[in-house]
């Protein structure tokens, strides 16, 4: 399980990170929104305290901290909304409103000691709050709830007029409401991680090969041609079509296990020659693969491929009986376009099918070479 059983966040670090950043946009919306509704209502409960205690000092010292509560979660609530904040900065800014509220909490009840009762219902539902609404870890939430409720329970002893029985009844209800509220969080935190987990999975089976871990067609059409693509820093499109030679040769010969060795490796060396997210490799068929390149000029494109060329017409490869003797060639067709000049309706496809003619081009030519032609100027052969 990669799942922490107390806290129900991912035990790797890593993991944790990328799904509070996937969580972040949200988590910073939940912030605001409950921070802005516990500032409301915090501020509408001075009524309550001029119905206890009148109106005058006593009243307005409780205006002075329910004022400073609505300041501190008022400005967290609006930097929550206003700026995008850090993990961490979200995690600093809940736990300030909570301790601010809190404590301002505490000494509101000192003030009013007549209504214990009341406050450790009021504390029972900040409580819930602290736990379940304002988004923050749940090892923080725990400490500021329990630290409050351990507080709570000496002041009530030490300043209302009840008895002990009550005082102990009060202290076991917010106890239990600490247990529930932990209990909840944590099961809040499992479902939301274990679906994270769950969506990653599904999406990773829609968008790959399971063999190579290059993206499927289906992913260069909905997401590579189908939206508007990443732009480079430079305004060229670069596409490059491989195919590894006589593949059936070497499937014929070593059998299909190997024969996926080979395109397990050579789908490794692309992968490790470009850079996700702004580079793509997608598997284009069976043993054909395809570089998507924004930024790349037919210059840089062109080295690129001879270098994959040369790479993996040196590499040998282990073989499934453990014995390095698998070697293999490869063909490449490499076209470039200028995305600023005018007469491409859909460059990508343009290139792409470019790119397809020269690799078959390569392939007439002898194979283990590289095609290239920059679109809208004159063709160019290696
Ligand atoms: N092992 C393995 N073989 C595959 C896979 N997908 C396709 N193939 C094989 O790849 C071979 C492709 O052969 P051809 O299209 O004739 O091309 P080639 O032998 O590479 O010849 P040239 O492309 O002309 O150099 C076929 O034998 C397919 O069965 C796969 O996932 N694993």
């Amino acid at each position: 399980m990669d799942i922490h059983p107390l806290t129900g966040e991912f035990l790797r670090a890593s993991k944790e990170t990328s799904f509070l950043e996937h969580k972040q946009e949200q988590t910073r919306a939940l912030l605001g929104f409950t921070l802005t509704f516990c500032t409301v209502f915090y501020l509408g409960f001075f009524a309550t305290d001029v119905a206890a205690l009148g109106w005058g000092p006593a009243a307005l010292s409780l205006l002075g901290a329910r004022v400073l509560v609505a300041l501190t979660a008022g400005t967290c609530a609006w930097l929550a909304w206003r700026r995008p904040l850090s993990v961490r900065a979200t995690r600093l800014v809940a736990t300030i409103a909570e301790s601010v509220a809190l404590g301002c909490f505490m000494f509101i009840t000192v003030q009013r000691p007549a209504e214990f009762h009341w406050h450790a219902m009021s504390l029972a539902i900040m409580l819930v709050v602290v736990y379940l609404y304002i988004p923050n870890r749940l090892s923080y939430a725990s400490a500021i709830a329990m630290l409050a409720t351990a507080g709570f329970v000496p002041l009530a002893a030490q300043h209302s007029a009840m008895s002990f029985a009550d005082t102990l009844t009060m202290g076991m209800l917010l106890v239990l409401v600490n247990t529930f509220g932990f209990l909840a969080a944590r099961r809040y935190n499992r479902v939301a991680r274990e679906e994270f987990r769950s969506h990653a999975v599904l999406k990773y089976a829609a968008e790959r090969d399971h063999l190579t871990g290059c993206f499927n067609r289906r992913y260069l059409h909905y997401q590579l041609m189908g939206e508007p693509g990443q732009e480079g820093a430079k305004p060229w499109l670069t596409i490059i079509l491989c195919d590894i030679d006589r593949f059936k040769q070497i499937n014929d010969t070593h059998g299909h296990g190997d024969g996926d060795i080979v395109l397990r490796g050579f789908a490794h060396m692309l992968q490790a020659a470009t850079r996700e997210p702004l580079e793509s490799v997608v598997r284009y068929g069976g043993e054909e693969f395809l570089l998507v390149l924004p930024g790349t000029d037919l210059g840089d494109g062109v080295r690129l491929a001879e270098r994959l060329r040369q790479t993996f017409a040196a590499t040998e490869l282990v073989a499934s009986d453990g014995v390095p003797r698998l070697r293999a060639t490869a063909s490449f067709g490499v076209a470039s376009v200028h995305l600023a000049q005018a007469g491409f309706t859909d460059p990508m496809r343009d290139a792409i099918a470019a790119a397809d003619d020269l690799m078959y081009q390569a392939k007439r030519n002898g194979r283990d070479r590289v095609e290239y032609l920059q679109l809208g100027a004159l063709a160019q052969a290696s």
